[in-house]
């Protein structure tokens, strides 16, 4: 025999943490209301046999929104053993009108007091012993953060369940009510068993569409309804919310004391300042500012880099000892040995006749940084040697005959630990292991699968600060500050949450759309959600950042921003259509007192996030790296169709696809084999984007060019496992078909929009047709997006 207990309380309240906690899972917690969009099922520890379920946050069991159906249809049809209600003590006077409602459900209740710590706190008392008494049932005090109490609580619910002692309903309405209920029970048929007839009996009384669905027989309750309204002049919600108010409040005097203060908490005081009308936006802008900046260009990319180039690269001195000494030598040797008249005189007459990358050259041999030069001659010696300008002779002995530059050896400092491909490189040499394995292993899964995971600490570092401001509370600030300007445009700020759990990953950011009651409006979020830059995209920021902005701090936040910008703009230019024309429905949110997330939570929900990016890493991008190497390495060898090790891309049979499309993008800049691959793969998973750059030569892109690249990437229908949530949510291939098709269409023309009009600007590209369409462009978005309204004519 299994036994079943469920969770059940308003949102926020804490039912997901106490569930983690008495489960041992790592369901995700957030400090604002509607986290929780599904019911998910856990082990309670220590009982075998008892099943624990968390159920998303409702505010009554009459419900509005998708995932308040789950949550009333579970204790409707399922029928727990018991339910575990848990309430937010801060809160208590709102929360007991559910409570009201779930002892009515005939199900054994225990009344969970959550948030002993916030009102031990705050000095408040709750006297659970005439909670109890008054109503009806059990009640014990916990805080499900810091775990007390949490142990008994499970106890006692497992007693109540297996006692079967259904809940009797102690409170008691207005005679008249009284009465009417008493009738409208004696109408229902035996199907319905005696201690579920009050709730059947009052969601009837109340109009409750969607109960009379579940009801084998629905009695006619009109004149029951006639004589209510009659006597109270009120309609039969209101009236029956009514008594319920006025029970709570007869109750609560009793059951709770206040700690007297009239000083505005710290949260109202932090609250004064971040919501503030005119503060609250440049605030949130510096905000994400910080966040991608720290994330993208110092600490994530010092991490990236030592994983990149030290883990995934040639190797890295252990702690560092050793790297001071050998920079030292380095750049003493390369002093003497590479920094010559003699180059110096190739690198100028270069930049006179414009040989591709001269500028940089030039530039690394002035400021005599051989970390650069190495680069540049690395990427730009062909060229170089194309024009007839010979840097080899005036390296001279500084480069061997490979090409290597000869300088002092890095393992020779400190304890000198190699790269995974310096490893297996050399394991697979000691196994005379042929060419093809070889480079299969080496330069397909290793430079693939490592170019993806090189960028998860700049991941991690990002999951920290989004958990950090989920779980504090000031998210739901910022869902708050974007109401007010979203119902300017006829938008909600409902519409936010999904965006910012979309900032971690577009698929729950996806399902987090459910909370949108209007049907049209939900719609609208599943089309334009995915516009935000989830973890899978920061790579692909971080590598154009890098590769042509030389990590210039502003590249990152601009991509989040423009991100926003996308849903924003759409949001106004949809709503203005007939299709999604209608009155923001109206967003009532709470604003969570803010509290410091313990190091566990954060750290917890930074690895949830990490670990699947690093269990993709290990499936879809290792599968996608061999399929990309093998598509570069296998075409035309010129006596027909095979591989060869150094197949040009061209020749192969991806260059072949991408020479095949890549006129599509050329108005956007990237006409380029490479870049569309990169493109195409990044359907598969955004990461891809940089695993296709790993394992193909990242050819230098001009930079308006690689920012359009960029936007495209961001913009355009996201990845298969984003796609397939929005097709599961729109449940509709019309409305999935015009999703991803307004997606493309809006990241082609910003792209082309900022290639073109950008690229003239700066002076990358010269005045043409694709300028004047440019231009069409960005006028007929200005009068989308300023036209008067469908619904104001
Ligand atoms: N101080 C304090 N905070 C708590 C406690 N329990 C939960 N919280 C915080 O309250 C917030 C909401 O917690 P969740 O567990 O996501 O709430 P929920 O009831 O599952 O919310 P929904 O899924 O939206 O219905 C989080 O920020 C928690 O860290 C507690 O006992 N004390
Ligand atoms: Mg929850």
């Amino acid at each position: 025999m299994s036994i079943k207990v469920a969770l059940a309380g308003n949102p926020n309240s804490g039912k997901t943490t106490l569930f983690n906690a008495l489960t041992g899972s790592n369901q995700f917690v957030g400090n604002w209301p509607g986290v929780t969009v599904e019911k998910k099922e856990g082990k309670l520890k220590g009982h075998k046999d008892v099943a624990l379920m968390d159920l998303p946050g409702i505010y009554s069991l009459s419900p509005y929104t998708l995932e308040e159906v789950v949550a009333r249809n579970y204790l409707i049809n399922e029928r727990p053993d018991a339910i575990i209600n848990i309430v937010d003590g801060t809160n208590i006077e709102r929360n007991l009108y559910l409570s009201t409602q779930i002892m009515e459900l005939g199900i054994p209740v225990i009344m969970a007091v959550n948030m002993l710590d916030v009102l031990e706190k705050r000095g408040d008392k709750i006297h659970i012993n005439k909670l109890s008494e008054k109503l009806g049932c059990e009640v014990v005090e916990i805080s499900a953060l810091k775990g007390t109490g949490i142990r008994d609580l499970a106890n006692k619910a497992v007693k109540l369940a297996e006692s079967k002692k259904k809940n009797t309903v102690v409170h008691k309405f207005a005679n008249e009510v009284e009465e009417v209920i008493d009738e409208t029970k004696g109408l229902l048929s035996a199907d319905i068993p005696e201690e579920q007839k009050r709730f059947f009996a009052i969601k009837l009384l109340e109009r409750d569409e969607k109960i009379r669905e579940i009801m084998r027989t629905v009695p006619d309750v009109s004149k029951q309804i006639d004589k209510l309204e009659k006597a109270f002049d009120d309609d039969t919600e209101s009236i029956i919310t009514n008594e319920r108010y006025v029970y709570i409040s007869s109750i609560i005097k009793d059951c709770v004391t206040k700690a007297k203060s009239d000083k505005l908490t710290a949260s109202d005081k932090i609250d004064r300042i971040v919501t503030n009308r005119i503060l609250a936006l440049p605030i949130f802008a510096v905000v994400m500012c910080i966040v991608y900046y720290i994330s993208v260009t110092t600490v994530g990319t010092w991490a990236t880099d030592w994983t990149n180039d030290g883990v995934f690269g040639d190797g890295f001195h252990l702690f560092g000892i050793g790297t001071a000494q050998y920079e030292e030598d380095l750049d003493k040797w390369a002093d003497e040995n590479v920094f010559s008249t003699e180059l110096e005189q190739i690198a100028e007459k270069a930049v006179k006749e414009n040989v591709a990358g001269a500028e940089e050259v030039k530039d690394a041999i002035a400021d005599k940084d051989f970390g650069a030069f190495e680069e540049a001659y690395g990427s730009y010696n062909d060229a170089f040697d194309e024009k007839g300008l010979n840097m080899d002779e005036a390296l001279g002995d500084a480069i061997d005959e490979e090409g290597e530059f000869t300088g002092p050896d890095t393992s020779e400092y400190g304890v000198w630990v190699p790269g995974i491909p310096v490893l297996v490189g050399n394991g697979l040499e000691a196994i005379h292991c042929n060419d093809f394995l070889t480079g299969l292993i080496i330069d397909g899964i290793i430079a693939g699968v490592g170019a993806v995971l090189g960028f998860v600490p700049q991941m991690l570092v990002l999951f920290i600060f989004l958990a950090f401001l989920e779980s504090c509370g000031y998210m739901s600030r910022v869902a708050f500050i974007m109401d007010r300007i979203f119902r300017k445009f006829g938008l909600s700020g409902k519409a936010f949450i999904p965006i910012l759990i979309g900032t971690g990953c577009g698929v729950p950011g996806l399902m987090a759309t459910r909370t949108i009651e209007n049907d049209r409006d939900r719609k609208m979020s599943l089309m334009t959600t995915t516009f935000i830059p989830c973890g899978a995209k920061l790579p692909i920021i971080a590598l154009i950042a890098a590769a042509l902005f030389n990590g210039a701090w502003w590249v990152a936040p601009s991509a989040y921003f423009l991100g926003m910008f996308a849903i924003i703009t759409s949001g106004i230019i949809l709503k203005k259509t007939k299709l999604f024309a209608g009155e923001p429905a109206p967003f009532v949110m709470e604003l969570p007192a803010y509290h410091w997330p313990t190091v566990g939570t954060v750290l917890r929900s930074m690895w949830e996030r990490g670990w699947s990016f690093i269990k993709k890493a290990g499936t879809i991008i290792l599968l996608s790296s061999i399929v990309v190497w093998l598509g570069s390495h296998f075409g035309n060898t010129g006596s027909g169709f095979g591989y060869s090790s150094d197949m040009e891309l061209a020749d192969s049979v991806l260059g072949s696809i991408g020479n095949v499309v890549k006129w599509i993008f050329a108005p956007l800049g990237f006409n380029d084999a490479t870049a569309t691959v990169a493109t195409i793969m990044g359907l598969v998973a955004k990461e891809e984007v940089v695993g296709v750059f790993g394992v193909l030569d990242f050819e230098g892109m001009l930079p308006v060019a690689g920012y359009a690249f960029l936007a495209f990437n961001l913009l355009c229908a996201p990845c298969f496992a984003a796609m397939g949530a929005i097709k599961r949510e729109m449940n509709n291939s019309k409305w999935f078909w015009i999703a991803i098709g307004y997606m493309t269409c809006f990241a082609y023309l910003t792209a082309l929009v900022i290639y073109q009009i950008g690229g003239l600007i700066v002076g990358e590209t010269g005045f043409g047709i694709f300028t004047i369409i440019a231009i069409l462009v960005v006028i007929g978005f200005l009068y989308l997006l300023f036209r008067p309204s469908k619904e104001n004519n």
